[in-house]
């Protein structure tokens, strides 16, 4: 059986970032730039005011009249001679002819002028054309992760839609006889599905489109054309029915459809039967029917080659140091993902680590990862862990 690391560096060997698109501003956020951006205008365009008060020449005495005014918005192409003043406010343009800008605070108003009471440097409060950024300038790297600064940031140079790595294309599979909708009468030997819901609000997290989620039967023809619907994705997530069992019809369904394997079981716990594989550039991840198991290889695998293909991150298990809070013995000799509660880098782990149940996930925000040759943690002893966010 291969190891984590093993594992993970095979997802890495099959992931290529996926090719870009043009996509408006409203659309970008998260994604990866895919080309360098240059700026295609000076920042500011024009000399601004930064403060609302009075332009004026700053060799000019301290007593000044009053000629007009300047807003934001405003273009105004007054002549304003020697000894001459206008309004001005914050972001509004300011004329050719002056230099300076006093606020309004140290101004004393007089009948048709002002007097200066305390005279700025030359130059204060106004802008200077292209002092943010010069036009042509190279202003965004190819490969940035756009934020809402960057959003921001592209607007304000009038740029309405960039090219991005295109989000990952995903269709989600969950198998299983005895599942039932929640919200439906339970029938006697069924429990309620709760892993279709689980990975959809989990992929929300992730720059995906979702383009299918469905529940099928343990059926080896209905699992095996809902796979080959599912492969015009970028990624497959199929949950269950991939161990030994007789109504395990996953891996033969995928056998058929053609996708190549590339690895089946990791020595871990949880999620041990993880299944792997690819046909065309289409990766799927066959993560195993029990939802601590599958949650657990969703976040380890699955968001790992999401995040690759997206051009967010590379393939990489992210260890953090902490310190262990309580003891631990692993009697699996399997490398171990417990969840924990990570409080200023102290890991308390949860009881209950089963792979069938939930209930500790809920109160979890990262894995303590224990490595397969590592038989017991004792308190305060120096551990990894990698965090997660649901
Ligand atoms: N003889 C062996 N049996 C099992 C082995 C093994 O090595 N030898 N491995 C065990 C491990 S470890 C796991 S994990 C499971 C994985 O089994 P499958 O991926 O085939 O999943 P299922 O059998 O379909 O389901 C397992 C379990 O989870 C429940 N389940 C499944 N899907 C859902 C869902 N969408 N929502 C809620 N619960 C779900 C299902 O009812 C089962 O209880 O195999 C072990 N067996
Ligand atoms: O590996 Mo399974 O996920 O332990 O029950």
């Amino acid at each position: 059986m291969i190891s984590v690391f093993q594992a993970l560096s095979i997802i890495d060997q099959h992931t290529t970032i996926l090719d870009s698109v043009v996509l408006p501003l409203d659309q970008i956020n998260g994604s990866v730039l895919a080309e360098d951006v240059f700026a295609p205008m000076n920042l500011p365009p024009f000399r601004q005011s930064a403060m609302d008060g009075y332009a004026f020449r700053f060799g000019d005495p301290n007593e000044l009249s009053l000629k007009g005014e300047s807003k934001a918005g405003d273009f105004v192409e007054l002549p304003i001679q020697a000894n001459e003043t206008i309004r001005i406010f914050t972001g509004a343009r300011v004329p050719d002819q002056v230099d300076t800008v006093v606020i309004q605070e140290h101004v004393e108003k007089l009948e048709g002028g002002i007097r200066i009471l305390k005279k700025p440097a030359k130059g204060t409060n106004v802008r200077a054309v292209g002092e943010q950024i010069k036009k042509g300038e190279l202003v965004l790297k190819k490969g940035t992760k756009i934020n809402a600064a960057i959003v921001g940031f592209l607007a304000g140079m009038g740029i309405a839609e960039v090219p991005v790595v295109r989000k990952s294309k995903v269709a989600l599979i969950v198998t299983g006889n005895e599942l039932q909708e929640p919200g439906t009468e339970l029938k006697p030997g069924s429990i309620y599905e709760s892993n279709r819901g689980m990975l959809e609000a989990a992929l929300e997290n992730e720059l995906v489109d979702l383009q299918s989620s469905v529940h099928v039967l343990d059926n080896p023809d209905a699992t095996y054309e809902s796979i080959k619907e599912a492969l015009k994705a970028d990624l497959v997530l199929i949950s269950g029915g991939i161990s030994v069992g007789d109504y395990d019809y996953v891996k033969e369904a995928l056998e058929k459809n053609q996708v190549e394997e590339k690895f089946y079981k990791v020595n871990q716990k949880p999620g041990k039967p993880l299944w792997y594989g690819k046909k065309g550039k289409t990766q799927v991840f066959a993560l195993p029917g029990n939802p601590a198991s599958s949650l657990t290889c969703f976040l380890i695998y699955a968001v790992a080659a999401i995040r690759k293909m997206n051009g967010t991150a590379k393939i990489d298990i992210n260890l953090k140091k902490g310190k262990m809070k309580g003891t631990y013995v692993n009697q699996f000799e399997k490398a171990l993902f417990l969840q924990v509660k990570e409080k200023a880098g102290e890991l308390e782990v949860f009881p209950k680590q089963v792979s069938s149940m939930l209930v500790s996930f809920t109160q979890s925000n990262a894995f303590l990862f224990v490595p397969e040759d590592v038989k017991e943690i004792q308190d305060g002893d120096e551990v990894s862990f990698i965090p997660f966010k649901l």
